[in-house]
């Protein structure tokens, strides 16, 4: 049944019984030296069922568990019945119970394989038809501003799903972008963010997307409405608007009240979760930087790594495998973050976007059935591009008193081989050393030695690497748009099953109400900030403090 607390299941008593009795033994120095045949057992190679160049190998030998404990991280997949929820989720049953909901980013990419009877679903192709139509007219000079000039700037107006995924996946495929198109994302409602973008925008050339799937998010109809203006100040006539904004979104009526034909607009529905909703309308600006041919290999990316998710048994099931070595160590090991590594510099959104993709689903502390949970659920999701984080946040990696499993993600081949691929080289000798130096440290009797007789009992000390720090590493030969889809779709599912196991809905967000209410009931009384009342003495101290120098 959905929604059950985690620690009812038999299996994760034993999981707590093999942790209890076991962990101390687990070191990976001795499970190496042991095995021979270590990292066999524990790597998997993701070959899309659809295409054979979107492959990747995911090692996952250098984690703390033994082939029991992974049985057992598997025998709790089966007790919760995530296969079961998975086909829930396929079949569009509403899995979203708060909000009785669908929950169908599988369908955006779908391509007619399975039939799923969900009102819209039908309508995918129709709105992939629009999108590529309509970002092909832009990308071939073909849709003109109101000075008869192409459009060579794209400014994408959104926040949170309606913009990070654009922002990681026009970053991560720079390499196919259309050099002579500029692409802007504007989130922030600070007036700096649109004011600094449109220093750089020219009103005749310029195209306004504006992505919202409620269209009632104030940042972004605050953003969208000051960006009219401008356009505005210059072109006058509203009726040039059609020729220079379009919408993205859920809302039809709300869409048409700004003021945008609906024409214009970009359809999606409400089965889409705002943090899954890159392969819907909301990816037309990915469409229109990299291509369509391009979005749709995304897409088939995605859609080979769902047949996977699907298809596999659980123990060769890539989703499932990151999702239950992300539980033992979140939920037995008690680690509270979890780092995404990317040694690409056109990943280097790629954390940020899972920021929202797992946090947003996965942190949540009352089950759907309304039970207070008594376990850890969500991780901290964080991470930087290799090599950068070396220089800033490794230290505490390696020597700190936190455990902080790690994924670390690679190309073989670089888009940039310059210097005849030395940087690539360097690049990935970091990719393949850290890892190392995470499992299996430096002993102070190597210290000693390195140090020789007269070094000081302090300084061996501080120069031990404990090791025994797990981590996964995901080696693919280049990252093009069918390996990101792959990659983003895998850990989608793994936040998927997670969440099932858990017992929480990974699909609605709550949390993020409170503030907005509080926040506009204090911008009501920032216009007199003097006589604000109903508030602590700490928020009504802070806004007499700004109302003291908020006049230059
Ligand atoms: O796309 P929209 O409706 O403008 O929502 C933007 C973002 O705001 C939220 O915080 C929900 O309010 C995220 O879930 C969502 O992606």
């Amino acid at each position: 049944m959905s929604g059950r607390l985690a620690t009812e299941y038999s299996a994760w008593k034993k999981l707590q019984d093999l942790y209890d009795t076991e962990h101390n033994r687990l070191v990976l120095r001795d499970l190496f030296a042991k095995d021979p045949q270590r990292f066999q057992k524990f790597n998997r190679e993701y070959v899309s069922p659809d295409d054979a160049s979107t492959t990747f190998l995911l090692d996952f030998s250098k984690n703390l568990i033994t082939e029991p404990i992974f049985a057992a991280l598997l025998d709790l997949v089966r007790e919760a019945q995530v296969e079961e929820y998975r086909e829930k989720m396929f079949a569009g049953e509403h899995i979203n119970t708060s909000e009785d909901r669908a929950v169908l980013h599988v369908a955006l990419r779908n391509f007619d394989e399975w039939k799923i009877p969900e009102s819209g679903v039908n309508e995918v192709d129709q709105v992939l038809a629009h999108i590529k139509e309509f970002s092909e007219s832009v990308r071939s000079g073909e849709w003109k501003g109101y000075t008869g000039k192409s459009i060579n700037t794209i400014v994408n107006i959104g926040i949170g799903g309606s913009d990070l995924g654009p922002v990681m996946v026009t970053e991560a495929l720079k390499a196919y972008s259309k050099r002579d198109l500029t692409a802007h994302f504007v989130s922030n409602i600070d007036g700096t963010h649109l004011a600094e973008t449109l220093r750089l925008c020219d009103p005749e050339t310029t195209l306004f997307i504006i992505a919202s799937k409620t269209f009632t998010t104030q940042e972004t109809i605050t953003n969208a409405t000051s960006a009219r203006d401008w356009f505005l100040s210059t072109a006058k006539d509203k009726v040039h608007v059609a020729r220079h904004f379009v919408a993205l979104s859920t809302n039809t009526k709300a869409v048409t009240e700004f003021g945008i034909s609906s024409e214009n607009m970009f359809q999606f529905w409400d089965w889409v979760g705002g943090r899954y909703s890159l392969w819907s309308a909301i990816g037309l600006s990915i469409a229109i930087v990299i291509g369509y041919a391009n979005f749709e290999e995304l897409l088939k990316g995605a859609h080979g790594m769902d047949k996977h998710f699907r298809s596999a048994p659980l123990e060769q099931n890539l989703p499932v495998i990151l999702a239950v070595l992300g539980i033992w160590y979140n939920n037995f090991y008690g680690a509270q973050t979890h780092l995404l590594l990317p040694y690409d510099q056109y990943l280097h959104k790629f954390a940020d976007y899972f920021q929202q993709g797992d946090m947003e689903s996965n942190g949540k502390s009352v089950t759907k059935n309304g039970q207070q949970v008594a376990y850890q659920t969500g991780p901290i999701l964080w991470g930087a591009a290799g090599t950068n984080g070396q220089h800033s946040f490794y230290q505490l990696v390696h020597q700190g008193t936190k455990l902080i499993p790690a994924d670390f993600l690679a190309p073989a081949i670089s888009h940039n081989p310059i210097a005849h691929s030395l940087h690539h080289r360097i690049l990935l000798s970091n990719f393949f050393a850290q890892p190392e130096a995470l499992a299996f440290g430096k002993t102070e009797e190597e210290v000693r030695k390195e140090l020789g007789p007269n070094a000081t009992e302090p300084l061996v000390k501080s120069k031990v690497f404990g090791g025994n720090r797990p981590s996964n590493s995901i080696l693919f030969p280049k990252l093009t748009p069918s390996t990101l889809g792959a990659l983003v779709a895998l850990y989608e599912h793994k936040i998927f099953t997670q969440g099932v196991i858990w017992g929480i809905n990974s699909f609605d967000q709550m949390g993020v109400e409170l503030g907005k209410v509080l926040a506009k009931n204090i911008l009501a009384q920032l216009e007199k900030p003097e006589d604000v009342q109903g508030h602590d003495s700490s928020t009504t101290g802070l806004i007499h403090y700004y109302q003291k120098h908020r006049k230059e």
